[in-house]
C-alpha cells in the first residue's frame, strides 16, 4: 500500500514519548494503512532512528513528517513536509525549507517527498504556539485549502487540531472545495465513532495522541474507517 490515494486510516507516533513493543506490534499490525513518526518538540536524531528501526520489523509504510533539520534521516519509505499555511511567520511557511534544499537539494529524491499544506485550528496545540500560527475563520480555511490545491498543488492539504476533536462541518467544508490534493484530519480521534465521523469527509484520518492514552481505542478506529468503505 504505497500509493496514498488509497490511505483512510493512519497512526502517528511521536518520537518524543514511550511506546512498549507490544503496543508498537499491535499498531503496526492493525490493518492501518501507513505509521507516521512526527511530533512537535524534542523530536531528535536518536528517538527517531529508534523508531524508525522498531517500525521496520513490520511491512506497513513508514514516513518521517519533518519537523526539524536535526532528526532527517535516510530509511523512511516517505517523507512529508509540513507547510504552516496559518503561520504568521515566513520560517514555517517556507523559511526552513528553503534552508533544507539549499543544503539536501542535491541528495532529494522527490519521489519521496510529499509537501503538507498545513492548517493548525487549535490554539492550545503545541504546533499552533510553536509556529506562531493565528486561529482562520471558516473561510481563511477554506482559501487555505484552496491555495494549497490550486496555488501550490500541494498532495496535502491537513486540517490539524492536534489535542482537541475538531469541527466535522467545517471539515466537511474543506472537502466540498478540494479535488485533487487529499483531505487529511488530525486531532482528538479517540474512538471508532469519532474515526467514522471524519473520515466521511476526509480522505485520510490521524491517530496520534489515543495510542498512548488508550491504546485498545485507538486500535479500534481502524476497522471503523475501514468498515464504512
Ligand atoms: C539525508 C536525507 C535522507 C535527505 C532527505 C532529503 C529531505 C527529505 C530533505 C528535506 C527537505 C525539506 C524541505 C525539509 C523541511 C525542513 C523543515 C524543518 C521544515 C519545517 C516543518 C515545520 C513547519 C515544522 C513545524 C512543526 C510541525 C507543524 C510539526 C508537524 C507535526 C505535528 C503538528 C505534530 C503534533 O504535535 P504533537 O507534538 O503531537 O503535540 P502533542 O505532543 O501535544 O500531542
Ligand atoms: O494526537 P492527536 O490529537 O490524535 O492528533 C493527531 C495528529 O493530527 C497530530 O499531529
Ligand atoms: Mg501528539
Amino acid at each position: 500500500m504505497y500509493d496514498m490515494n488509497n490511505w483512510k486510516h493512519v497512526f502517528k507516533l511521536d518520537p518524543d514519548k514511550d511506546i512498549s513493543d507490544d503496543d508498537l506490534e499491535k499498531i503496526c499490525e492493525s490493518g492501518t494503512d501507513a505509521v507516521i513518526v512526527g511530533g512537535t518538540d524534542q523530536v531528535t536524531l536518536e528517538n527517531v532512528l529508534d523508531l524508525l528501526s522498531r517500525i521496520r520489523r513490520y511491512t506497513v509504510p513508514c514516513v518521517l513528517e519533518i519537523s526539524n533539520m536535526e532528526s532527517i534521516t535516510p530509511g523512511f519509505d516517505f517523507y512529508f513536509i509540513p507547510s504552516v499555511l496559518n503561520s504568521r511567520d515566513r520560517k514555517w511557511i517556507s523559511g526552513l525549507h528553503h534552508e533544507a534544499i539549499k543544503e539536501y537539494g542535491d541528495v532529494m529524491n522527490w519521489d519521496e517527498i510529499i509537501m503538507e499544506g498545513y492548517c493548525i485550528l487549535n490554539q492550545e496545540a503545541k504546533a499552533f504556539q510553536y509556529t506562531a500560527a493565528e486561529l482562520p475563520e471558516k473561510e481563511d480555511v477554506i482559501a487555505y485549502a484552496r491555495m494549497a490545491e490550486k496555488m501550490f498543488h500541494f498532495p496535502i492539504f491537513y486540517m490539524e487540531y492536534s489535542g482537541t476533536y475538531g469541527d466535522p462541518e467545517l471539515v466537511q467544508a474543506v472537502k466540498n472545495v478540494l479535488k485533487d490534493t487529499l483531505l487529511v484530519y488530525g486531532g482528538g480521534i479517540q474512538s471508532a465513532k469519532q474515526a467514522k465521523e471524519m473520515s466521511r469527509y476526509a480522505d485520510i484520518i490521524v491517530v496520534g495522541n489515543a495510542i498512548y492514552e488508550d491504546i485498545q481505542g485507538a486500535l479500534q478506529t481502524v476497522q471503523a474507517v475501514k468498515q464504512e468503505q
